[in-house]
């Protein structure tokens, strides 16, 4: 890697495709040193994606005292406002696993008239989501270990579920330097699927401290991992500190899906992930008390780093 280089080359996986043990070495040792690969032929359309985002344009184009009426002090609670997480960046939380009922509830209290395009748009994403997410688990499985397959899969892994945040950038008009988008961070999640749109911005930290874009590329989706899948693998795979930055002015699009650990999962790393002769580097831990501690963390709440899951439960911190 040249000194000047500023985007990382990411291997990609085509899901579509059987897979060969040489792609699955690249994929292991990306996803130890990025935590970050790239997907196609994930069976999502361009016209799906097409009307998310004309959907989530009607959303954040609403008047914001609308949007607040599923903001934090409302009863539904899945729309976080400009100045949360950045000045720049509100989102709406849809939950799995129904994803059509979900959605509709924020709908219900944001549309004048009943949308139900919104919500069944909605669904068709999040189920292809849930679908999506299984088999990238499946392949990281068998990244991790030549074999390791099925079982392993159906006893640490069936009872995963997913939510998904529509997220809208909008610098400034006059935007003389780069600003923060949405703050460095790590995503709790085991895996996470980012759609970008073409503006770009999203960035992961190297290990050496370097932020390198992941430049968006029409198609592709962005995997990346998270912590619970970081403290899971033992650390073969790492749940990296990646931020988006704004360089121009123009409003930024995506879709984050965050495929999760049930809330009561202790996690801990099977035997035969840590290997024989290495350290465990986690004490076992349940997951929602993970995620409490970061909620309760004000600088954990926008999964500030400096509260991730080493500090939480890593041994010999
Ligand atoms: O907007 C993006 O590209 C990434 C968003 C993200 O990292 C997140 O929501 O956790
Ligand atoms: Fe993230």
């Amino acid at each position: 890697m040249s000194e000047s280089q500023t985007s990382v080359e990411l291997p990609i996986l085509d899901i579509s495709q059987p897979l060969n043990p040489s792609f699955l070495s690249s994929l292991a040792e990306a996803c130890k040193t990025w935590g970050f690969f790239h997907i196609i032929n994930h069976g999502i359309s361009k016209d799906l994606f097409s009307k998310l985002y004309l959907l989530s344009n009607d959303l954040f184009n609403l008047p914001s005292d609308t949007k607040l009426k599923v903001g934090p002090f409302s009863s539904i609670k899945t729309y976080t406002p400009h100045f949360i997480a950045s000045p720049y960046f509100e989102s709406l939380r849809v939950s799995g696993p129904n994803f059509l009922d979900s959605a509709q509830s924020s709908a219900n209290a944001l549309f004048v008239q009943q949308n139900s395009e919104f919500s069944e748009i909605l669904q068709e994403y999040g189920r292809k989501m849930e679908e999506l997410s299984k088999n990238i688990i499946k392949v990281l499985l068998m990244s991790l270990k030549h074999g390791f397959g099925k079982k392993d899969y159906e006893s640490e892994f069936k009872n995963c579920h997913g939510y998904m945040r529509i997220n809208n950038y909008s610098p400034p008009e006059s935007l003389e330097v780069e600003v923060e988008g949405l703050g460095m961070h790590t995503d709790m999640s085991c895996v996470t699927i980012v759609y970008q749109d073409e503006i770009g911005g999203l960035q992961v930290k190297s290990k050496e401290g370097k932020w390198m874009d992941i430049r968006p590329c029409e198609g592709t989706l962005v995997v990346n991992i998270g912590d619970m899948l970081q403290a899971w693998s033992n650390e073969k795979f790492r749940s990296s500190e990646h931020r988006v930055v704004l360089k121009q002015p123009a409003n930024r699009f995506s879709l984050a899906f965050f495929w999760c650990f049930e809330d009561e999962k202790v996690i801990i790393a099977p035997d035969e992930v840590v290997g024989e002769g290495n350290v465990r580097l986690y004490n076992p831990f349940v997951c929602l008390d993970y995620l409490k501690f970061r909620e309760s963390n004000e600088r954990g709440k926008f999964e500030k780093v400096g509260f991730t899951v080493r500090d939480f439960a890593g041994i010999g911190h």
